[in-house]
């Protein structure tokens, strides 16, 4: 950045290029943007807009900002094909209310069915094939956790750090661990000169170091805190360990790990979401006053960090619960009719599935709709049939088909509470 901001103090002239292209242009850095406007030739600016995550430290979106003389639109992807493109889609359309912006290629992709047998690599700790598959976190603290449930699986696999391991901070993680040791049981010593300083009594130690993190809203160090309070004694085996298990090219890994922000401009085969992002509501019986929701106030980097994630895998894509809950509020409910007859256990019909509902299926019918089931990296959803009264309150009047009118008695609407992230203060700062 150091080296960026000189060049741009040099006023640099570039009228040997004929055209100059930024990529990113919706991240643009104001150095980037003063050394760029003022040269002579063609300028072309490439950037997707709900791409952009680095307003924290002062990106500037150059699409808006720079006056243009032409402008396309790129909205097809040739990255993935039409599943992955609606997941893509649907964030934008329930979080941002932006509609029509992703549409994708050819080729298939998918986000349930194949996509999930990347689950049985995550709790074996034992990948299918190297290079391909990549869990992508908000965090940090969730890049580490992910870090220790695959060795903790399976201490032989192989892990690549995006951005670098070196980049992650492990260092700095031992250091501050060594810092809580009492004085006297310091065996190792600390790496970090500054972290350093606060083994003086006068700096305060390791709660002054803390003290220093929290007053300076240094978001990176608060977070190499939560990693050593909460692994605590762990934690110089698993730096060694997760230093042990890292390679240094993502192709050779059983397992890509790293966070959005570092995985910007990268693609992997399969794409499993950590469940670390911003949430929506989640519907449960009250779809009608939910229909309306556009993202609440949580700051559109957040859900451009979800976009970003999704966007990332070309062939599977493993959503989470709270992903899911996007494709509800945008009317996806993942409903299949199946005959009503196939669903009797003993000839008695079984209880509608949704939640708090008591209902049961009616046999008058001969078809009846069934939720998916739906496996997410931490939790699952059996999915099962619904009762005529659930059904018309996700697909409306059409549910008459199923069942006689009178008998589709809705719910009564439950107010939800929002479900917010558990460590939100956290998620909202930490990259
Ligand atoms: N014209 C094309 N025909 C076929 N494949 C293409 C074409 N253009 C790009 N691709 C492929 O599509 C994928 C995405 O391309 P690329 O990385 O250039 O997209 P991008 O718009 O920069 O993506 P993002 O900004 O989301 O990172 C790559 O795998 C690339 O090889």
């Amino acid at each position: 950045m150091g080296y960026l901001k000189l060049w741009q103090l040099q006023r640099p002239c570039l009228d040997q290029y004929d055209v100059i292209f930024i990529d990113e242009a919706q991240d643009c850095t104001p150095a980037i943007m003063d050394i760029m406007l003022p040269q002579r030739c063609g300028k072309v600016l490439v950037g997707d807009p709900h791409q952009q995550i680095y307003l924290f430290r002062g990106a500037v979106n150059a699409l808006h900002l720079v006056e243009h003389t032409h402008l396309f639109y790129l909205t097809q992807s040739f990255r993935f094909g039409s599943e992955i493109a609606y997941i893509g889609a649907t964030i934008l359309q329930v979080c941002k209310k932006v509609t029509n912006i992703l549409v994708g290629g050819k080729q298939d992709g998918v986000i349930q069915g194949k996509a999930v047998d990347s689950l049985h690599p995550m709790t074996s700790g034992s990948s299918l094939g190297q290079g391909k598959l990549a869990v992508l976190s908000r965090c940090n603290v969730t890049v580490f956790d992910q870090a220790v449930r695959l060795t903790d699986a399976n201490p032989r696999c192989r892990l690549h750090i995006v951005g670098g391991v070196d980049n992650f901070g492990l260092d700095r993680i031992m250091d501050i661990w060594v810092l809580m040791q009492p004085e006297n049981s310091r065996s190792r010593g600390i790496r970090d000169q500054f972290i350093r300083r606060f083994t003086k009594e006068s700096l305060g130690g390791y709660m002054g170091l803390k003290l220093y993190a929290t007053k300076t809203e240094d978001r990176e160090l608060e977070a190499k805190f939560t990693v050593v309070e909460k692994y605590n004694s762990r934690i110089p085996e698993l730096v060694d360990r997760i230093y042990s298990c890292t390679e240094r090219e993502a192709q050779h890994a059983d397992f890509i790990l790293g966070t959005v922000h570092k995985s910007k401009g990268l693609e992997f085969d399969t794409v499993i979401v950590t469940d670390d992002f911003a949430k929506v509501p989640c519907a449960a019986h009250d779809l009608p006053r939910i229909s309306s929701y556009s993202g609440g106030d949580v700051q559109e980097d957040e859900w451009n960090l979800l976009y970003v994630a999704v966007t990332r895998a070309k062939n599977s894509l493993v959503i989470t619960k709270n992903i899911s809950n996007v494709l509800t509020l945008a009317g996806e409910y993942f409903l299949r009719t199946e005959l009503t007859q196939a669903l009797l256990t003993e000839g008695q019909p079984p209880v509608c599935s949704v939640r708090e509902c008591q209902n049961h299926i009616t046999t008058d019918w001969p078809l009846a709709m069934c939720k998916l089931p739906f496996k997410y990296i931490d939790s699952w959803d059996n999915g099962g049939p619904m009762c005529g009264a659930c059904v018309l309150q996700r697909v409306g009047p059409t549910a008459s088909l199923l069942a006689p009118p009178g008998s589709l008695q809705v719910l009564p609407v439950t107010l939800q509470r929002l479900e917010l992230p558990i460590n939100h203060a956290l998620l909202m700062a930490l990259f």
